[in-house]
């Protein structure tokens, strides 16, 4: 679970970006946090995962082990072992375009594996089946053995989400994962990101500019505006008037 206790956060400049902001993510939930831009969406999802930090209040968060991390408080080892929990995604897909469709999802285990091995490429056979796992998982295997920057950029997306879950986090948070992909790419990708929320149970938590696929995919929308949260609840219970409330009268 993410519990958000009156969190504050006022960039260096003074720009008050999150203003209380209390919220609980239980384990499991598929989320998308909505608003204008500039209403705070990438500066609270990456206070998750301390990008960010926080100006005041607490952010806590429990694994499914039971073990807890006080956000503001971590660092050094215990905020790198968070990290490894909580995969990263944005609009970039941040594949290495060289290589091939397997070696980025395998590489995405570096930061968990031995130096050495890290410096020499040298995967054990799990991994390797892991990897292989992941790719499956997102239809991608017959893609496993092409280079990642021939594949077009919803294929991209989804070997970034493969590279993603194979470092087996139990949180993802994604920053605008689809923005940059047509309509039928966003909606696949989606699709993958519900799937792997049902079947894996990873907690995702995405940030996205595109209410229709937020309403269609996600189990719970947050609403963003200035900052502070104008709506939290079920996509069915979003109306016209709530989206007045998140975008302004001209919605
Ligand atoms: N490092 C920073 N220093 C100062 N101000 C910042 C910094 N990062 C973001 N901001 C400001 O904080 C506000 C919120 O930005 P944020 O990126 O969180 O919004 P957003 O809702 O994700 O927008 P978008 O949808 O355009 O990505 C903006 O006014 C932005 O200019």
């Amino acid at each position: 679970m993410i519990k958000f206790q009156n969190v504050e956060k006022i960039w260096p400049n003074g720009k008050h970006v999150l203003r209380n902001i209390n919220l609980e993510i239980n384990a499991g939930e598929f989320v998308a946090i909505i608003g204008l831009s500039g209403a705070g969406k990438t500066t609270l999802l990456k206070t998750i995962n301390k990008v960010n930090s926080i100006s005041s209040g607490n952010i806590d968060i429990t694994m499914n082990s039971g073990k807890k991390y006080e956000i503001s408080k971590l660092k050094g080892k215990n905020l790198r072992e968070l990290r490894t929990q909580i995969g990263l995604m944005s609009q970039e897909y941040n594949n290495i375009e060289k290589q091939t469709v397997f070696k980025n999802v395998l590489s995405s285990k570096v930061a968990q594996i031995n130096i050495f091995r890290a410096i020499i490429g040298y995967f054990l056979k799990n991994e390797k089946l892991k990897a292989l796992e992941a790719l499956s998982k997102l239809n991608l295997l017959e893609y496993a053995y092409v280079r990642a920057g021939n594949l077009s950029g919803g294929q991209q997306q989804r070997v970034a989400l493969a590279r993603t879950i194979n470092q087996n986090p139990e949180i993802i948070i994604a920053d605008e994962p689809v923005s940059a992909l047509d309509p039928i790419l966003a909606n696949q990708v989606m699709e993958d990101f519900k799937k792997i929320n049902k079947e894996l149970k990873m907690t995702i938590i995405i940030n996205i500019h595109h209410v229709d696929l937020a309403l269609k995919y996600c189990d719970r929308i947050i609403g963003l505006k200035d900052g502070s949260i104008v709506y939290d609840g079920k996509p069915q219970n979003i109306s016209k008037e709530v989206l007045k409330i998140i975008y302004g009268g001209n919605y």
